[in-house]
C-alpha cells in the first residue's frame, strides 16, 4: 500500500490513488505532518495508526477550511493530532482550534510536531470525555457570554 494511504482514502481506484499520492498528496504533505504520521506509526500498531485521517483527506479538510475562511474550529477526537495539525496549519494566524480527547498520551505523541510546526499557540487541547467537556464549554460560554 502507498505510504500515507489507507483503505479509508476518499479515492477508491488504486491506480488513480497512487498517481495522486505520488504527484500531489505526498509531495505537498507538510514536513511536520509527515513526521507526526511516522511517529504515530512507530508508537502504535497499524490498526491504531489508521485512526489518523489519511493525507488526502487532511488536504481536503484544508481546502474546505480555507474556502470557509474558518477561524475557530472544534475537533472532537484528536488521537495524535494529524487532523488537528492540518487544521491549525490551514487557519489564519489568529485562528484557534479546540481539541478534545480522553487520551492525553496520544496527543502528547504528536505535540512535538505541532510545536515544531509553530502551531501550538493556535491549539487549546482539553483532556477528558468530550460529552462532559462540551457541556462545560457551553455552560461557561453562556455564563461569561464568551464566544468560544
Ligand atoms: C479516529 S481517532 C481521531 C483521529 C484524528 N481526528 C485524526 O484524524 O488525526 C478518535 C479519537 O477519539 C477519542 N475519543 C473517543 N471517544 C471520545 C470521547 N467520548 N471523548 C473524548 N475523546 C474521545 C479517542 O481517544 C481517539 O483518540
Amino acid at each position: 500500500m502507498e505510504e500515507g494511504s489507507t483503505n479509508k482514502n476518499i479515492l477508491k481506484s488504486p491506480v488513480l490513488l497512487k498517481y495522486i499520492f505520488d504527484t500531489s498528496s505526498l509531495p505537498k504533505e507538510h514536513e511536520q505532518l509527515k513526521q507526526l504520521r511516522e511517529a504515530t506509526g512507530q508508537k502504535y500498531d497499524r490498526v491504531k495508526s489508521l485512526m489518523n485521517v489519511p493525507v488526502d483527506e487532511a488536504q481536503f479538510i484544508t481546502i474546505l477550511l480555507k474556502i470557509m475562511n474558518a477561524k475557530k474550529t472544534l475537533e472532537i477526537g484528536v488521537f495524535t493530532g494529524y487532523s488537528l495539525l492540518a487544521t491549525a496549519l490551514a487557519l489564519p494566524p489568529e485562528g484557534k482550534v479546540i481539541g478534545i480527547d480522553m487520551d492525553r498520551e496520544a496527543y502528547e505523541t504528536g505535540l512535538p510536531f505541532i510545536q515544531k510546526a509553530g502551531m501550538e499557540h493556535k491549539v487549546n487541547f482539553m483532556s477528558g470525555d468530550a460529552l462532559l467537556l462540551l457541556n462545560d464549554l457551553i455552560h461557561v460560554s453562556l455564563f461569561y457570554k464568551l464566544e468560544i
